[in-house]
């Protein structure tokens, strides 16, 4: 599984610092400033295919919770959308508030969104480690979907339940037969894309980001399982709260954000 450890392990909540990175002309999050975006009709509908026994465990790494897959085989895939490549997926992850004001990472003309799930691919074609992808401008794509409060949503429950078995920092279950399609929104063939960063260290510009248009939505109450995880190990004596794990946006730098759909 793409063991994102390197990337969190200089993780702090509070993090949110000038960290110096490489470049920094790409860097993620961003605002999505809908009547900038260009519409790109070579952009093609996103190719999924996933496979639920490719699933394999659930943990807390100090910032977030990751759902991580098998990803030594080509059997969890994304292709289409902006994509030359075939990329496999590793991990998906969430990002949210403390409250539902507030918790996506990117923003449409400044929406903000109470949480947004990160689903992490890297380029098969091209390497053979998520470690190597990581590091290069073709390396991952990782597909943004917003998630806003209503009704219950049936898929997510199997992912709540487990929470309460990883609340603390470096905790880790075994999560089996879990098919991250059931959290992708009805329609993805409306998308934004653009070329950004990773929004934890080491930051490396390498990321496609493709943002759906269409949300998906959670119960209050599913978002509240959410921020009973903690940010702390079980040993440490003052326990924080796992809530707004996300990233301050980034300047655009002339990037063009390309959408899908007029
Ligand atoms: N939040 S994110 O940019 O999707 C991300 C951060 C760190 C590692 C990773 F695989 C994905
Ligand atoms: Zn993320």
């Amino acid at each position: 599984a793409c063991s994102s450890k390197f990337v969190l392990s200089q993780m702090h909540p509070m993090w949110q610092g000038p960290l110096a990175v490489p470049g920094g002309d790409r860097q993620s999050p961003i605002d999505i400033v809908v009547r900038k975006s260009i519409f790109d009709g070579e952009l093609k509908p996103l190719v999924t295919s996933y496979d639920p026994r490719t699933c394999q465990q659930i943990w807390n790494n100090g910032y977030s919770f990751l759902v991580e897959y098998d990803d030594t085989t080509d059997k969890s895939t994304l292709k289409g959308g902006p994509l030359k490549d075939k990329f496999r997926l590793c991990q998906f992850h969430f990002h949210w508030g403390e409250t539902n004001a507030w918790g996506s990472e990117h923003t449409v003309d400044r929406k903000l969104f109470p949480a947004e799930l990160h689903l992490v691919h890297w380029n098969a074609d091209k390497y053979s480690l998520f470690e190597e992808a990581v590091m290069e401008d073709n390396g991952l794509a990782v597909i943004g979907v917003f998630l806003k409060v209503g009704k219950r949503h049936e898929g997510l429950q199997k992912l709540v339940d487990a929470l309460p078995a990883i609340r603390h920092k470096d905790s880790v279950v075994e999560f089996n037969r879990f098919d991250p399609a059931c959290l992708l929104p009805t329609n993805t063939d409306n998308y934004w894309t653009y070329h950004g960063s990773l929004t934890t260290p080491p930051l490396t510009e390498s990321v496609t980001w493709i943002i759906m248009k269409q949300h998906i939505e959670v119960s209050h109450d599913q978002l509240a399982v959410f921020r009973s995880l903690l940010f702390t190990s079980a040993e440490e004596e003052v326990q924080k709260s796992m809530v707004n794990n996300f990233r301050v946006q980034q300047p655009l730098r002339g990037r063009a954000v390309r959408s899908s759909f007029i």
